[in-house]
């Protein structure tokens, strides 16, 4: 039986970045996707700075970037018309080395994932292909998948089995994971549009309309690309309210049926859930598989992309046998106890958005909404980090900048994959490190501004780019220093750049 190191189910977004990461580790992966092509209509439509960061790892962020749509931010408005929520986006490049945000469309970035696979050694992309039984071995997992373009059964073997798999995942029924549920499912009418001609009075702010009646969202698409989001009431079917005649009543406020065609109507419930498990010994789960947010945030693609950033090395270090016995156990557990409370966070904000919409702006509901519940009616973008799992002290887990190197480029185009020290100038001098791990100090870089928003001197960071902690003195350096793992890619000699 042919054996890999890791098989993903599944070859949507988080699937695809997953097999993209892996492979630059070496690994040997496989990909099974029941559908023949990728899906060819709008989905996710937004994405953040930390997410074209892992696009950038892999390869893809300056293909995505021309594609994508300038993003002023978000507001909440009431049936009057009313300003009662601005939540504006810096613009330019932030901490991250990117935007903040990026408007986007989904067959864009899904057809440059899967062009780019074609030249990854190491990964073997099969379409058509039903996986329908995975039964963990202890030693290896094996899937059994049916190839539907020829009608035939094949048994493969994996020594990991992640679920990308969507919200019906098979995996996780393997798993036998329950579900958190967070209060939020609801009917929403999804329409995208390509408008005849600009039409500017629509804008570029997404906006929320908070109207008791029919709470709606607008957002601005690349290119002519626009989309609504419509509620759908309780006792409205959901085939009629889908038909274009209905659709295009909806729009009426908006626009008429002369100025755009409709590329999509469709109703989803949206949920608000996580599992519980995300994890049984080789079985693991990443994106919808083990999380749905109501999309009021546009952090459902990104939620998976974090995950698929948090596990890849982890696979790595184990699969290359870096990590044994019970540390790998352990290693494999921080997955779900780092990433769950992150994913959580966003989901319960946007419940909390969503109730805003749904209530039309009542002062209660504006101030439960708002992350921060300071009174005033301007909202910042939250940045939740990790849960406990890898790191030393309360500076662990947060999610560092990405520094500019003194020739310009961004440190992760130097340390792919990489353990980095990022130190003050004088706290790195005549450090000792650990083979392959990168050295960035504030002399030959922009590290002072991201070290000052950790609020450390020196910080050790994995290759996710989370901390695995911050340190002001040598003595907490050298502890964080003896807690780097190795490389999933080793580098030959140590650079100080
Ligand atoms: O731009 C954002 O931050 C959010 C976008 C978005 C996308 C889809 C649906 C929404 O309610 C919001």
């Amino acid at each position: 039986m042919q054996e890999y190191d890791v098989a993903i189910i599944g070859y949507g977004p988080a699937g695809a970045t997953l097999a993209h990461l892996l492979a630059q580790c070496g690994l040997s992966v496989l990909v099974l996707e029941r559908e023949s092509a990728a899906y060819h209509l709008p989905r996710a439509v937004h994405f953040d700075a930390e997410v074209m960061r892992v696009f950038q790892w892999i390869g893809i962020a300056e293909k995505i970037e021309p594609l994508t749509a300038l993003h002023p931010g978000m507001r909440f408005v009431s049936a009057e018309g009313d300003l009662l929520l601005d939540w504006p986006r810096p613009q330019g490049e932030g901490p991250q080395g990117w935007r903040a945000n990026y408007r986007f469309h989904q067959p864009d970035l899904e057809r440059i994932l899967r062009e780019d696979m074609a030249a990854r050694p190491g990964v073997t992309v099969r379409t058509r292909c039903e996986a329908f039984f995975v039964e963990d071995q202890g030693e290896r997992v094996e899937i059994r998948f049916e190839d539907m373009s020829r009608g035939k059964v094949e048994h493969v073997a994996a020594k990991y089995v992640v679920g990308c798999d969507g919200a019906r995942s098979l995996v996780r029924r393997y798993i036998e994971s329950g579900m958190e549920d967070y209060g939020f499912h609801e009917r929403w009418l999804v329409v995208d549009v390509i408008l005849n001609a600009d039409k500017p009075e629509l804008g570029d702010h997404s906006i929320q309309y908070c109207v008791p009646d029919r709470p709606a969202t607008y957002v601005r698409c690349p290119g002519m690309r626009r989309r609504w989001e419509i509620t759908v009431k309780p006792g409205e079917d959901s085939a009629e309210i889908a038909r274009p005649e209905r659709v295009w009543e909806l729009l009426s406020d908006w626009l008429g049926p002369d100025e755009a065609v409709l590329e999509r109507t469709a109703v989803y419930v949206f949920h608000s859930l996580v599992a519980e498990d995300w994890r049984k010994g080789r079985l693991l789960l990443a994106g919808d598989a083990c999380h749905q947010t109501p999309p009021f945030m546009g952090q459902g693609m990104c939620a998976g992309t974090r995950d698929v950033a948090n596990l890849y090395w982890k696979l790595a270090l184990l699969c290359q046998g870096k990590v044994t016995g019970a540390a790998a156990e352990a290693l494999l557990d921080t997955y779900e106890s780092e990433r769950k409370p992150n994913a959580r966070e966003y989901i319960q904000t946007a419940v909390r958005l969503g109730g805003l919409i749904n209530t039309a702006g009542t002062e209660a509901a504006l101030r439960a909404a708002l992350p921060s519940a300071d009174g005033s009616a301007r909202m910042e973008s939250i940045a939740p980090p990790i849960g406990p799992g890898l790191g030393i002290g309360p500076k662990a887990g947060r999610l560092f900048g990405q520094p500019r190197l003194a020739d310009g480029r961004r440190m992760d185009e130097v340390f792919r994959h990489q353990w980095v020290v990022v130190a003050e100038a004088d706290l790195a001098r005549g450090l000792a490190l650990p083979p392959g791990v990168g050295l960035v100090t504030t002399e030959t870089s922009n590290a002072a501004e991201h070290l000052a928003r950790l609020g450390a001197r020196a910080t050790v960071l994995r290759p996710d780019r989370h901390t695995l902690g911050g340190a002001d003195t040598p003595e907490a350096l050298a502890a964080l220093i003896a807690a780097i793992l190795p490389n999933p890619i080793p580098l030959p000699e140590p650079e100080m750049v």
